[in-house]
């Protein structure tokens, strides 16, 4: 069995640089997420959040340190770990020119899910995601909160242990962004760690109770959405997050 009392995730020593980039990304980043959590990862523009979930993820391979996964190691124990997540990413992953259900089948098939699972995961989903009408329509012809949805399902579709989520809700709805928030805490409630990056601050506080401040790669504040508040006497994660970071604009390349 994969799942153990290890972290849900244990980075360690973790150093990085792109190929080719202008420096190092980290240098020697820890980071421990415990099972269960609803841990929320912010930072401006160019902090490093992207980079490190694609780290967590293991699109990227670390140049030193280590990062596991309930105590399995990305990179060398891929097989264990990969059906272990599901990953949103920011930039949609599906066929634009396939349905919500014909994209369901192929990632479900993809993910190792028999044809029965699949269907019956395609239809909970779609139900719960408001896209059972649509369920047999070309997804490009869908509004950006419907495919922001089909994103979110097709990264479910395995029930997995730990979900990845890069900005989920960007350029939604209001509707849109209560069902998929709801949805998150609901999967939550069922025991799947959460790990979610967004520069919507508001909707975080409702969503994360543990919460990490990137900035330039490093980690500058880590702790309970109340204990950091109470720590930095403010009264949002917006202000505490002007608090730590600054004012200035981000323009690094
Ligand atoms: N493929 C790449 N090659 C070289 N440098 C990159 C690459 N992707 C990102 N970077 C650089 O890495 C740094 C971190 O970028 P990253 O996208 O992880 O930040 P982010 O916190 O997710 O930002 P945003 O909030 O804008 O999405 C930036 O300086 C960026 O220019």
């Amino acid at each position: 069995m994969a799942i153990n009392n290890s972290p849900a995730i244990n980075i360690l020593h973790m150093g990085f640089r792109y190929p080719g980039g202008s420096g190092v990304i980290f240098s020697d980043l820890n980071l421990k997420v415990a099972k269960g959590e609803r841990f929320g990862l912010f930072g401006p523009n160019g902090a490093g959040k992207t980079t490190l979930i694609s780290l967590m993820t293991g699109l990227l391979a670390p140049d030193k340190g280590q990062i596991e996964l309930f105590g399995h190691r990305i990179g060398r124990e891929r097989n264990l770990v990969n059906n272990l997540f599901g990953f949103v990413p920011q930039d949609f992953s599906f066929y634009q020119e396939l349905s919500p259900v014909e994209n369901m089948e192929f990632f479900g098939a993809w993910s190792g899910l028999d044809k029965k699972t699949i269907r019956n995961r395609t239809d909970e989903l779609l139900q719960i995601l408001g896209l059972e009408e649509v369920r047999n329509k070309q997804v490009q012809k869908f509004s950006g909160g419907m495919k922001r949805r089909v994103n979110l399902a097709i990264g479910v579709i395995h029930e997995p242990e730990i979900l990845f989520l890069d900005e989920p809700t960007v350029g939604v709805d209001v509707q849109t962004r209560h069902a998929i928030i709801n949805y998150l805490l609901e999967l939550n409630k069922n025991g799947t760690t959460l790990i979610y990056t967004s520069h919507q601050l508001s909707e975080a506080e409702g969503l994360c109770q543990q919460v990490a401040l990137i900035d330039d790669g490093k980690i500058i504040a880590h702790n309970s959405l109340n204990e950091l508040l109470k720590d930095y006497k403010e009264d949002s994660l917006e202000h505490l997050f002007l608090n730590l970071t600054g004012k200035d604009y981000r323009n690094d390349v």
